[in-house]
This record gives C-alpha cells, structure tokens and sequence, in this order.
C-alpha cells in the first residue's frame, strides 16, 4: 500500500440521539433507532462536513441501526452514498453487561456515585455482567453469528472496547489512511472515546473526563510518522457545536465528571 505525501484524514462521528439517549437509559448492544431529533442532527453533520468540503471515501458502521441510519442519512446528505460500506461488531457501542436497557437515574440512585462513575467512565472497570438469560437472547440475533461464542461479551471495560477495536484500526482504517483515504467511522460514545484516547495518547484517569457530543463531526490528519493528529482547532471540526452538545448534556444524569467538559449524550 503506497502512503500519499499527506495521508488520509480520519473522520469520526458519533451516532445522532438515540431514543435511548433521550431517555437516559444505557444503550450498549441495545439495538434501539434515532430518536428524531437524532436523525435532524445526522442531517446537520452530514451539512457541517459539506460546507467544510469533507468527502468521505468510505464508511464504517457498528451493527446497531442508531451507526447504521446516522451513516445513511450523512451519505446521502453528501450525495455519496456510493462509498463503500464496512460494517462490523467491533465498531459496536461498549457493552453495557447488567446495566443494558436499565434507567440510568435509577441505577446511579442505587449505588455510590463512585461506583456508578467508575461503570460509566473508567478505563478498567467493566459493569456487573448481562444475565445468562439476556447474553442468549441478544446472541441468538443473526447479525452476531459470525462472533465466536467465547468471544461473544457479557460485559466491557474501555480497555476491553479497545481491544476489540485495535484490529479493525490495524485491518482496516490504518491502511486506508496510509493509501491516502477519508474514511468517515460512524460510531457511538465510548468506542469513540477509546479511539479518542489512543489517537491522543490520552491516560486513562484523563478519559474519564472524555466525553464526546452526537452528531458532532471530529476530524484527524495523519503527520509525518504516520501518526494521526487533530487539526489546529481541535479533533471537531465544529468546536462551538461541540460546546453547545456538552452544554446540554450535562442536564442529564448526574454522573459525568465535571473537569473537560462532558455529557451523558
Ligand atoms: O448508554 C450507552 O450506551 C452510553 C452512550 O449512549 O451511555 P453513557 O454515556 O452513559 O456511557
């Protein structure tokens, strides 16, 4: 694969409101859709990318339809909704064990508001895991056949997302870049946060401060070394967007950490 002068450009963007975010209930492998106001925002990133003149030349889904309806509505948006598609479980929001589908103020009324922040934010602690029950249900759907079953998980860690993602960046992103590509990963909250931290190089007491707005297009370039790096305004290609979603955000659960700035989307 021959790498261009410049390299590619990264292009990331988390999925607009899903109705479970609008309900402040944890999402995971949850396959719920857009809210509406999540397919308005997923019109007005694919406008934000037009006018800065970003044409993906690829893009990359989750299996869960919220990534899966952002990325169809952005394309079109784009009038490039010819791009080839790549779609994959590794892409797919942290899994959430026990705590998927459960109210997110019920849950944080129910445990030390340490215990519930470490669940949500940290780097290494993954939550209770998904029932014996549930795991059967969410893996007897098609679409995780594929998924060995050791490999098919009842809960994760943000080290565990980036374990599960790191081929997909080695296989798949990393040598479209290197060709010179812009492919557009249409993902979810903490999978972007874990790919946020790597490109970064962000430690993982600071990641718990990371949190990243929806529908708000971020983008990297890759430097000399072939290293990715956010351009001079920032990783979002829209900052004041971004402050506008954190402001907001933060009048959901009460659990983000406040340093950095963050929203529980
Ligand atoms: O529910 C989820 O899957 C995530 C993102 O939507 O929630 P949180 O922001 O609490 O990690």
């Amino acid at each position: 694969m021959t790498r261009t002068d410049h390299g590619g450009a990264l292009l990331l963007l988390r999925h607009g409101q899903s109705v479970s975010n609008a309900a402040d209930v944890f999402t995971g492998w949850s396959d719920v859709p857009l809210s509406e106001l999540g397919a308005a925002q997923a019109r007005g990133a694919a406008e934000a990318l037009r006018a800065l003149g970003m044409r993906p030349t690829s893009v990359h889904t989750s299996l869960l339809r919220r990534s899966i309806s952002t990325a169809e509505i952005v394309t079109h948006g784009l009038n490039r909704g010819w791009v080839p598609v790549h779609r994959s479980w590794r892409l797919n929001e942290r899994h959430y064990g026990a705590l998927t589908g459960r109210d997110k103020r019920a849950v944080a009324a129910e445990v030390d508001a340490a215990v519930f922040r470490a669940w949500r934010r940290s780097y290494a602690v993954a939550p209770p895991p998904m029932s014996d029950d549930d795991a059967a249900t969410m893996y007897a759907d098609d679409r995780y056949t594929g998924l060995a079953p050791g490999a098919r998980p009842r809960t994760e860690s943000l080290a565990d997302v980036w374990q599960r993602m790191l081929p997909y960046w080695t296989d798949i992103l990393f040598p479209q870049l290197l060709a010179g590509q812009t492919p557009l990963v249409v993902g979810h909250g903490n999978t972007l946060r874990a790919f946020v931290m790597f490109l970064e190089e962000i430690g993982p007491r600071e990641v718990e401060a990371l949190d990243i707005p929806t529908a708000v297009p971020m983008r990297y370039g890759l430097d000399r070394r072939g290293r990715p790096v956010a351009g001079p305004a920032g990783r979002y290609l829209d900052p004041a967007a971004a402050r506008e979603q954190i402001r907001v955000g933060l009048s959901h659960t009460p659990a983000a950490p406040c340093s950095g700035g963050t929203t529980s989307g």
